[in-house]
């Protein structure tokens, strides 16, 4: 019986995919060998040396330490293009809220007074306050053209705004999936001098940390539109601060709400609800508990951050799987053959594939895999774990 943890609200649609024969959840982290989560900072959490795979029902990886995970053998994975929608569908409304502003009129809407007189009248007398402009003719700047990137820019051009993008390390897949009528920025100075309309869908890198710094801030265009459905520490938000006191900027909208920023009038904040639609949760859930039940179970891996994807055939009659996550360092496979050697274990099937610093290794025998076997395999090394999958 495997034991999961699970750290935030997951759908019950991918929950249900856990089956009560073979998984059993638990409230105790130390006990659990997978973790299940979305926002959870999971940097200060102990996770225990039971653990094999963190699963996060999502796209950011930057609450999960994964380098440390990485150390001690732990796969991480993620739901890339699972939420990309849901990001998307909010994104528009934000630029659309934000061009028209919407959330001021509607404040303002909502608190007239009809015993102060003729309604209509006021509705007529208030509303010049809250002009604004259409998107259409616009120019919009992506930065950053992955799975949420290139649905905005598409969704943009389909509204009739300019789009420029920005992304020098775009994967080929989502270059296909990119509207040809989106503009190549070489350098993300350009965009921001060009454009009305900013968004940023970068990961939280240390590369991106700051990427919107007070230099970049000030090439925004008088009046642009600044969305932040990516981190709320992409933007250096202290800098972001004076623009938006001396009003240069028409609006800054985030999903990540800053104590600072908060009350200032031209700051539209959510409380990061971009992945929050049912379908989403659930997609995001279904897509990684799969393949965390495949890596428990088979050993195969899809959507990881840190192993390389290997698909394999699930295990035949008779056949016990070893999977081994190990340093992608000379000699660690002789080492490992030598300990199973040494058993008398013979190998009937073998697969090995590295990703940058890691390596992983799957063996199949046709014999029962004990702890002491698991055991003198931990202790090589260069290993880093190793498990049977069942
Ligand atoms: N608000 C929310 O609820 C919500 C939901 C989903 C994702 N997100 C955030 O949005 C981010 C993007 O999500 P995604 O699904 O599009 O991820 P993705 O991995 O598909 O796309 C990220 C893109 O950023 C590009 N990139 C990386 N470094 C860059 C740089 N320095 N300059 C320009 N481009 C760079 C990559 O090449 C990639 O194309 C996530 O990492 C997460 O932080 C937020
Ligand atoms: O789980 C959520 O609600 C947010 C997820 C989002 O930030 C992501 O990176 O995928």
């Amino acid at each position: 019986m495997k034991k999961i943890r699970v750290l935030n609200q997951i759908s019950q649609k991918g929950l249900a995919l856990l089956d009560e024969q073979s998984y059993r959840l638990t409230e105790q982290t130390e006990e659990a060998e997978a973790i299940l989560v979305r926002s959870a900072d999971m940097h200060a959490l102990d996770m225990g040396s039971h653990l094999q795979a963190v699963a996060r029902a999502g796209v950011g990886v930057n609450n999960i330490p994964v380098s440390r995970l990485s150390e001690a053998g732990v796969a991480v994975f993620n739901a890339p293009g699972a939420n990309a929608n849901a990001v998307k569908e909010l994104v528009i409304a934000a630029m659309l809220m934000a061009a028209r502003n919407l959330y001021t009129a509607a404040d303002y809407a909502k608190n007239l007074d009809p015993a102060a007189g003729d309604l209509a009248a006021q509705v007529e007398s208030g509303k010049k306050r809250f002009s604004g402009f259409e998107l259409a003719g616009r120019k919009l700047g992506v930065i950053g053209l992955g799975a949420i990137g290139v649905k905005v820019a598409n969704a943009a051009i389909g509204m009739g705004m300019e789009v420029y993008g920005y992304d020098p390390v775009i994967s080929v897949h989502h270059a296909w999936h990119l509207n040809s009528a989106v503009h190549q920025c070489e350098r993300l100075e350009s965009l921001l001098q060009a454009c009305d309309v900013v968004t940023i869908h970068v990961p939280l890198l240390d590369s991106t940390r700051g990427m919107l710094n007070a230099s970049r801030l000030a090439l925004l265009t008088k009046g642009a539109i600044l969305l932040n459905f990516s981190r709320g520490e992409i933007v250096d938000e202290q800098a972001l601060k004076t623009h938006l006191n001396n009003h240069y900027l028409h609006a800054y909208v985030s999903d990540f709400p800053n104590a600072e920023l908060l009350s200032l009038p031209n700051v539209l904040s959510f409380p990061h609800l971009g992945a929050s639609t049912l379908e989403a949760e659930e997609l995001s859930a279904i897509q990684v508990i799969r393949n965390l039940k495949s890596y428990l179970e088979q050993g195969s891996v899809q959507n990881s951050v840190n192993l390389p994807d290997v698909s394999i055939e699930p295990k035949g009659d008779g056949i016990r799987r070893l999977a081994i996550v190990n340093r992608n360092q000379a000699g660690i496979l002789a080492e490992i053959t030598e300990t199973l050697g040494r058993r008398e274990l013979n190998i009937e099937d073998m697969l090995n594939k590295s990703r940058g610093e890691i390596a992983y290794t799957l063996i199949d025998l046709r014999a029962d895999i004990d702890e002491s076997l698991l055991d003198a395999l931990r202790t090589l090394p260069n290993v880093l774990s190793a498990r049977e999958c069942r």
